[in-house]
C-alpha cells in the first residue's frame, strides 16, 4: 500500500461556540487526487485553512510526509512541501504571468525577494517558470501582463505559481469558482495532468468535476466526516443523499 503522505487525526476547530471541523481522521496516500464536499458552512475551507496553517487547530493531529506538522507556522509547512492556493484570486495585476510564476521559483529558491537582477539569474527563475505555466497550458500567455487574463486563465495561473513551490500536495480551495463552462473545462484538464506530479486535497463544488476527477472523496457535514470513499461508493451511499437533499444535486 502507498504510504499515507497526509494523515489527519481527530482534528478540531472551533469558533467560541461554534464547533466547526469535529474529530475529522482522514489518510490521504501519495499519489491521490481526494475532494472534500459537503454542504454550505460544513467546514470545508476550515479544514483547508487548518492544513496549510492559517487556522490553528483547538486538538488533533496533522501528520505530513510523516511529520507532525500541527504547531508549525504557515511557511514552514509550504517549505516541506505544502502549497495551497486561494479561493480568492491572488496573482499580481501588474507583473506578467512569467514574472509571477517566478517570484515563486525565487521564492522557493531561497533567495531574496528581487526581480530579475542579470540575464543567467533571470534565465534561472524563468525557465522553472516556463515550465510550469506550460504544465498549465499558459505558455502562450508568459508574456502578458496578469491583469489581462481571463478568470479561468488566473485559475490557471495560480495552479502554476503554486507548482513553482514544487509541492508534495497541492490544497485546492474551489479551483472551478467563477469560471465558465469552457474554462472550467480547461482547469479540469489541466488538473488531470497534475496528478501524475503531485498529491492534490480540494475542495469544490462542481460535481461533475469533482466526480470525474477524484479517486477518492470525503463527505464533511456540520464539521464531520459522514464518508469517506471511492466517487462510486459515494454516489451511492445513502447518508450522502440525504445530507445533500436541498442542497446541489448529486451527480
Ligand atoms: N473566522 C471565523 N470566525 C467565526 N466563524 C467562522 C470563521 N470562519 C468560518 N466560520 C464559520 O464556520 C462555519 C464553516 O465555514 P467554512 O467556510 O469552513 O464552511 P465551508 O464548508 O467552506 O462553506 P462554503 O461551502 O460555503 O464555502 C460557518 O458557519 C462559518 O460561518
Amino acid at each position: 500500500m502507498t504510504k499515507p503522505l497526509l494523515e489527519l487525526q481527530n482534528l478540531r476547530k472551533t469558533y467560541g461556540a461554534l464547533v466547526v471541523t469535529d474529530d475529522v481522521s482522514l489518510s490521504i496516500p501519495e499519489g491521490e487526487v481526494h475532494a472534500i464536499i459537503g454542504p454550505n458552512g460544513a467546514g470545508k475551507t476550515t479544514l483547508i485553512h487548518q492544513i496549510s496553517g492559517l487556522a490553528s487547530s483547538v486538538s488533533g493531529r496533522i501528520v505530513f510526509d510523516g511529520e507532525d506538522i500541527t504547531r508549525l507556522p504557515m511557511h514552514e509547512r509550504v517549505r516541506r512541501g505544502l502549497a495551497r492556493s486561494f479561493q480568492i484570486t491572488s496573482v499580481l495585476p501588474g507583473f506578467s504571468a512569467l514574472e509571477n510564476v517566478a517570484l515563486a521559483v525565487q521564492a522557493r529558491s531561497g533567495s531574496s525577494y528581487r526581480l530579475f537582477g542579470n540575464a543567467a539569474r533571470e534565465r534561472r527563475l524563468n525557465e522553472p517558470a516556463m515550465e510550469c505555466l506550460g504544465l498549465v497550458g499558459l505558455a502562450p500567455r508568459a508574456h502578458l501582463p496578469a491583469g489581462l487574463l481571463s478568470h479561468g486563465e488566473k485559475r490557471q495561473l495560480e495552479l502554476a505559481i503554486a507548482l513553482a513551490t514544487e509541492p508534495k500536495l497541492l490544497l485546492l480551495d474551489e479551483p472551478l469558482a467563477g469560471t465558465g463552462h469552457d474554462e472550467s473545462r480547461r482547469v479540469v484538464e489541466v488538473l488531470r495532468r497534475l496528478r501524475s506530479r503531485t498529491t492534490i486535497l480540494l475542495i469544490e463544488h462542481d460535481m461533475d468535476a469533482v466526480f470525474s476527477l477524484a479517486d477518492r472523496i470525503s463527505v464533511l457535514v456540520y464539521g464531520r466526516v459522514v464518508a469517506t470513499d471511492t466517487p462510486e461508493r459515494i454516489r451511492a451511499n445513502p447518508e450522502v443523499r440525504s445530507a445533500y437533499l436541498g442542497e446541489e444535486e448529486m451527480v
